[in-house]
């Protein structure tokens, strides 16, 4: 299997490569060069399997050989025995055909573990296979960056430095990526928003001579590897439903569009998915992007769900790619236009495309406060603000046909201002997390300056720029 630039001006390059570079060196984004697909009966096989017997299935082969089976199935069970629930992904039902898939019970709280956790160890493996060491870069927006930390903290191999908006991430946010006493790790307080963190990592992987002196890799979702084991829980989900002979919708909270991608990939593969909903938050470029063709940024809201106070949502780059056949040139053009004017049209047959796949809805802070509270009347159940946004937007988008499963992107107790003013309740956060709030913090804050933030990391990683 290879994998190809969205962008069509970067070495196709194996799964491995693929896996260190993270975007491509033509700054597109690295997609399989044909889409693996399961029969019926492949999927039907999956029912009865355990969580990490499917991820072992379905990322094969992406992974095509270039990992030795036993390593990968160990590297899989050492990830996932991470997670503080047997099921790994728990389904828990909230309706007559409502669903939320839980995807909160890594050790930071939140839908990132899943596949960071996976990627550390496979980077860990191909960096000692190879003699090599790698500088990682990542941005958050507040949960890819605890992920990350966590699941790099102490590596031998690697120097993380993760980039967030200062100021605008929760207490508890900061505090995973503050606290950690490993001096593998730097967090990064940038005096912007999420976009000038994702900005500023893109131009240190476009800076040819920095990304080849510090050996750049990158975690955030432009890395496939975090979509390809992002697809996992979609089989799991859909096939505990019923899958393939009955039809799942998902309901996506979306910001960088990384894990609603992995959801059309999952289609992409067999299964059979019915309705695929963007669901956004007052930051709804998505939303406005499907309904009228014109992807245009505007100033990013704050919001109670901070972490997809996004405008520029990487992975929609890999969505254009597939909807315009897999044109680079019409990609390149539509980002030329992006960075010169903060705006692009969507051509018309790929709009099509993309609509005739896609639903979207957006809910206001106000829409996420009620849905939260109507969900603990109705039913018990506590749901944080990112999720509540996907709730709201699926109960629009259901019907009978499909069981809907909204993706419970983080546990409450990480947002419990929110929670606590919309439900009353002040969520707390598991044991394991208990004193994280007291110990002292260490972070840096640079202003979004490229030369600020490649001076900071040249001087500290163990790879000396
Ligand atoms: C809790 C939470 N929900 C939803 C999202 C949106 O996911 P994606 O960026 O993959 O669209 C994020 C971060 O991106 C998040 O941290
Ligand atoms: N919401 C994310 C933003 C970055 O997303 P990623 O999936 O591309 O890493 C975050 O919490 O940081």
């Amino acid at each position: 299997m290879k994998y190809v630039s969205t962008r069509g001006e970067a070495p196709s390059l194996g799964f491995c490569d693929a896996l260190l570079a993270g975007l491509a060196s033509d700054g597109g984004l690295y997609v399989p060069q044909e889409w693996p697909t399961f029969t019926k009966r492949q999927i039907r096989s999956m029912r009865g399997m355990s969580y990490q017997e499917v991820a072992f299935t379905v990322l094969s082969p992406f992974i095509d050989g270039e990992i030795e089976p036993a390593t990968l199935r160990s590297m899989i069970d050492e990830a996932y025995g991470t997670f503080r629930h047997p099921a790994i992904a728990p389904l828990v039902q909230t309706g007559a055909n409502q669903f939320v898939l839980e995807l909160f019970h890594g050790t930071t709280l939140a839908f990132k573990d899943v596949a960071m956790q996976l990627l550390a160890r496979l980077m860990d493996h191909v960096l000692a296979e190879r003699g090599q060491r790698a500088t990682i870069v990542g941005a958050t927006s507040g949960d890819t960056g605890g992920a990350a930390i966590d699941a790099f903290a102490g590596r031998e191999r690697t120097d993380i430095f993760i980039l967030f908006p200062h100021g605008k991430v929760s207490p508890v946010q900061q505090r995973q990526m503050t606290t950690s006493t490993e001096s593998n790790v730097h967090a990064i307080a940038v005096r912007g928003n999420f976009d000038d963190c994702q900005n500023l990592v893109k131009a240190m992987f476009n800076d040819k001579t920095f990304r080849q002196n510090m050996q750049l890799s990158g975690v955030n979702s432009i890395n496939w590897a975090r979509i390809m084991a992002q697809i996992v829980y979609y089989f799991t989900s859909a096939v505990a439903l019923g899958a393939p002979d009955r039809k799942v919708s998902f309901t996506v909270p979306t910001g960088n569009f990384g894990d609603i991608f992995a959801g059309y990939v999952a289609k992409r593969m067999g299964l059979p998915i019915d309705r695929l909903v963007i669901a956004t938050n007052d930051n709804d470029i998505l939303a406005r992007a499907l309904k009228t063709g014109r992807y245009e940024m505007r100033e990013v809201v704050a919001t109670t769900s901070p972490s997809m106070d996004i405008q520029i949502s990487s992975n929609f780059e890999r969505l254009l790619f597939e909807a315009s056949d897999r044109d680079p040139a019409e990609i390149r053009a539509l980002m030329a236009g992006l960075k010169q004017s903060g705006a692009f049209q969507i051509g018309e047959k790929a709009l099509k495309a993309i609509r005739k796949e896609f639903r979207a809805g957006r809910a206001t802070q106000k829409q996420v406060a009620k849905t939260i509270a109507e969900t603990l009347e109705k039913t018990g159940y506590l749901l944080d603000p990112h999720t509540a946004t996907g709730v709201f937007v699926a109960a629009k988008n259901s019907r009978a046909a499909s069981p809907m499963v909204t993706l419970a992107t983080a546990h409450p107790a990480k947002f419990p201002d929110a929670v606590k003013s919309a439900s009353g309740i002040d969520p707390t956060l598991p044991s394991w997390l208990a004193g994280m709030m007291q110990r002292k913090e260490r972070y840096e804050v640079l202003d979004p300056e490229l030369a600020a933030v490649e001076a900071f990391i040249g001087s500290h990683s163990r790879i000396r720029g």
